[in-house]
This record gives C-alpha cells, structure tokens and sequence, in this order.
C-alpha cells in the first residue's frame, strides 16, 4: 500500500442489488456513491452519484443479467469519473458478507481460504452470501493486487452468551448442523450503539443500548457497555421482528402444518416466510410509506399489518429491558426507524413505567442527524441515531489494512 492510498471501496451486496461507496479516509468524504437494483431481471437500474467532481447523479436502466456484471458497471461508472478501481489511491475494497458463522469475529482480510470459509456458509444465508461471492471474485479479478476485507454481519453478535445464542434443542443435532443463533445487521448495531452513547455523553463502555434497526430487513439488539448481549435475528436473516418480507417469529410448527396439510414444499415454505410474509404478507406493501398512506386514507388492512408490525417491536423493547436490566437508550435507525415517526410513537407508547417516553414535537422533526426525542424528564432517552454501514465497514478494512 502506497502511502497516500487512503481510499476505501465498499461493496454491500445484496441478494438483487449493489449499493456502494467509495471514502477517502483521510477526512471520511464520500467520493462517490451508487446502486444497482433488480440485479437479474429486464429492468435493472444503475444510480451512480459523483460527489467528488460535483457532478450529477447518472442513472441507467436496462437488463443487468447478475452481480459480476453489475460490479463491472459499477467500475465503468467509477472509472468515467477518474476515480477507476486502477487508482493507487486505493488502500482496499471492504465487503460487507452477510454471514461470518462462529469463525469470523473480526474484520478480515480475504484469502483463498477465507473465501472457501464464506462459500461453506451459504447453506445458512442463501439469499445473501452467494452475491457476497461474486462481489468477492470480480473485485478481485478487477483489482487482484489490492487488499480485500470482508467485514461481517454476524462479528459483533459473537460475544453473545451461549442462554441467548443456543435453542433449546438437542445439543448433538445442533452442533452438527451449525444450529445457533448469528444475529445480523451487526455492523449497523455496533456503529448505531456507539453512536448512542456519544449522544448521551457516555463511553460506549458505560452505555446499555437497544439498537431497533428496522429497514427492509430488521432486527432488534441489546448492548451491554458496548458488546452485543442478544439480538433477534438467529440462524439466519428470518427470525425475530416482522420486516418488509420476513414474518420474522412464528411457531415452528407452522412449517410442519403446511408441509403436511398444505401440501407446499420446503422451498415453497422457505419463499412463503422470507419473500411473501412480513408487511407484504399482511397488506400487501412493504414500504411503510405506503402503509402509512393507505392508514390516512382508512385502510383497515393496512392498520392491522402496522399494529402486527408494532407489537412485535414493543414485545423486543420489553424483553431486551429484561435482558439489560437497566436501560440507557433505545435507538431507532435505518429507513423506517429513522424516517417513520409513527412507528417510533407507537412502539414507545404506554411504556411510562419503564421511563419510556417520546415528545411528539421531537418526534415529528425532520432531521439527518442523531437525536433526542425522548422528554428531557425521562429516565431512559429515547433516539434516532442514522445508521451508515457503509463507514463502519471502510473504518474497519481501512484499520486493518494501515496497521
Ligand atoms: N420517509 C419514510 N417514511 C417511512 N418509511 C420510510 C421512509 N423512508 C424509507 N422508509 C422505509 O425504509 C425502508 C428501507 O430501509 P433501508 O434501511 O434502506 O433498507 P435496506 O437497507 O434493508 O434496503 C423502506 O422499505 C421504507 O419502508
Ligand atoms: C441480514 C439482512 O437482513 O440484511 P438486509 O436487511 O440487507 O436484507
Ligand atoms: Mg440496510
């Protein structure tokens, strides 16, 4: 690494879509940043933002048939900008990869056999390590002399206790079959706690946190002095809070009902609970924009797929309260949690005697930055705290690769 290579790439690749960032860690700039979406199908888009020119946002539509391709688009539309993945200014390219198993509980560089480790995994994160895969191989055939860093989901879950990372059932078959709890958005809970604390002028070691990181996926997270003590998602991405898509908890014994009596299969069940379940299951939308329209306009479906939605949220802040036993802050983060006050009102609602409390003016502010909106009376502060996976994960290459 030369010594002024101080940019970082990211690559989030999710199981249709790419977003990155390109960072200078110098000063923590954006120099550019970009998605591409409905990776796969006819429609394929590619938003492509130059911040470090000025320049502006460049979208193309058309077929982009899977990942490899889409990276490749992705480095066109760099490199037009002067900014190419040929750049010696590039310290590495960091990945998030969505699942890390018990194995992974740093940033790590990426080898052969790392990689080999992240392809064994995808029996338990279908739908999200094999794009974690493909990003992994075109970066690196695009750039096969540069440093390349996967940072993963599951890191910061793994200092879990074992009474809230095993289920209760029979130890043998779960040892054999990777059966535990992973829990995922770590990325996200580790900066959004530490976040948190700061708000509060705390050292994060001080600090016991309720991460809600509610955006297309959610998931739910207690943070004792700043290490993960239990989150809701588990094996894999399903479990937990109900998301866009994902029923999140449910009796197992669903799946059994409908294998035997419905006669689906178990990939029809797989589909049915992560694709079609969730607020699309319930009302048909997963954009809790749109379900807040249709509530406007008296949409009763649309009530009780928020109401379903809400509960489940309270359930988790009660329990991780449980958990933690005392509580400094509950945050709210990611696209719903940072966008739909609704959601934040209704999931604190009638939690007074826990010194839980939102002001609605607080609440209804619009704002890009971390926040109060919790009465200043209250014992426990309740925040909005912007989530930006993206900087940890290029804090956390750039770390490892300057050391
Ligand atoms: N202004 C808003 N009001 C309510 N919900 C919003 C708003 N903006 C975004 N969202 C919600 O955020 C979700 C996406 O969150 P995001 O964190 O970007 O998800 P992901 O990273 O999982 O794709 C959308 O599905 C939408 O429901
Ligand atoms: C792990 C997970 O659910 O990720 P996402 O929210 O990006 O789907
Ligand atoms: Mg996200």
């Amino acid at each position: 690494m030369t010594a002024n290579a101080t940019r970082v790439l990211v690559l989030n690749s999710g199981s249709s879509s790419v977003k990155y960032q390109l960072l200078d860690m110098a000063d923590g700039s954006r120099l550019a940043v970009g998605l591409v979406e409905r990776i796969g199908e006819q429609t394929s888009r590619l938003a492509h933002t130059p911040l470090a020119t000025g320049g502006a946002k460049r979208e193309t539509t058309g077929p982009i048939a899977d990942h490899k391709a889409a990276l490749e688009a992705v480095a066109a539309e760099l490199a037009a900008d002067g900014l190419g993945l040929d750049s010696p200014e590039l310290a590495a390219i960091g990945h998030r990869v969505v699942h890390g198993g018990s194995e992974f509980t740093e940033p790590t560089l990426i080898t052969d056999e790392v990689l080999a480790h992240i392809e064994a995994l995808i029996p338990v994160a279908p739908l999200h390590n094999p794009a974690n895969v493909t990003g992994i191989r075109t970066a690196q055939a695009l750039r096969p002399d540069l440093p390349q860093v996967a940072v993963f989901d599951t890191a910061f879950h793994t200092t879990m206790p074992e009474s809230a990372a095993r289920y209760a059932i029979d130890t043998a078959t779960a040892d054999a079959h990777m059966i535990r709890r992973y829990g995922f958005h770590g990325t996200s809970h580790a900066y959004v706690s530490r976040e948190t604390a700061k708000l509060l002028g705390k050292d994060p070691s001080e600090a016991n946190v309720i991460v809600l990181h509610l955006g297309n996926g959610a998931s739910a997270s207690a943070v004792r002095g700043g290490r993960c003590v239990d989150t809701s998602m588990g094996l894999t991405p399903l479990e937990g809070l109900v998301m866009g898509t994902r029923s999140g908890d449910l009796d197992p014994a669903v799946i059994f009902h409908l294998a035997r009596n419905a006669g689906m299969s178990v990939d029809e069940i797989d589909s049915l609970l992560n694709k079609k379940s969730g607020l699309i299951g319930l009302c048909g939308d997963n954009d809790m924009r749109e379900i807040r329209r249709r509530i406007d306009e008296g949409d009763e479906q649309a009530q009780l797929a928020f109401d379903i939605y809400v509960h489940r949220l309270k359930k988790y802040i009660g329990a991780y309260y449980a958990v933690l036993g005392k509580v400094d802050a509950v945050a709210f983060t990611a696209g719903v949690g940072e966008n739909a006050a609704p959601v934040r009102e209704a999931a604190v609602a009638g939690l007074e005697e826990l010194g839980l409390a939102v002001d609605p003016a607080r609440n209804a502010e619009r704002s890009g930055d971390a926040r109060l909106i919790s009465p200043d009376s209250a014992r426990v502060a309740v925040a909005v705290v912007p989530t930006d996976e993206e900087l940890e994960i290029a804090t956390q290459a750039y770390a490892l690769v300057s050391s």
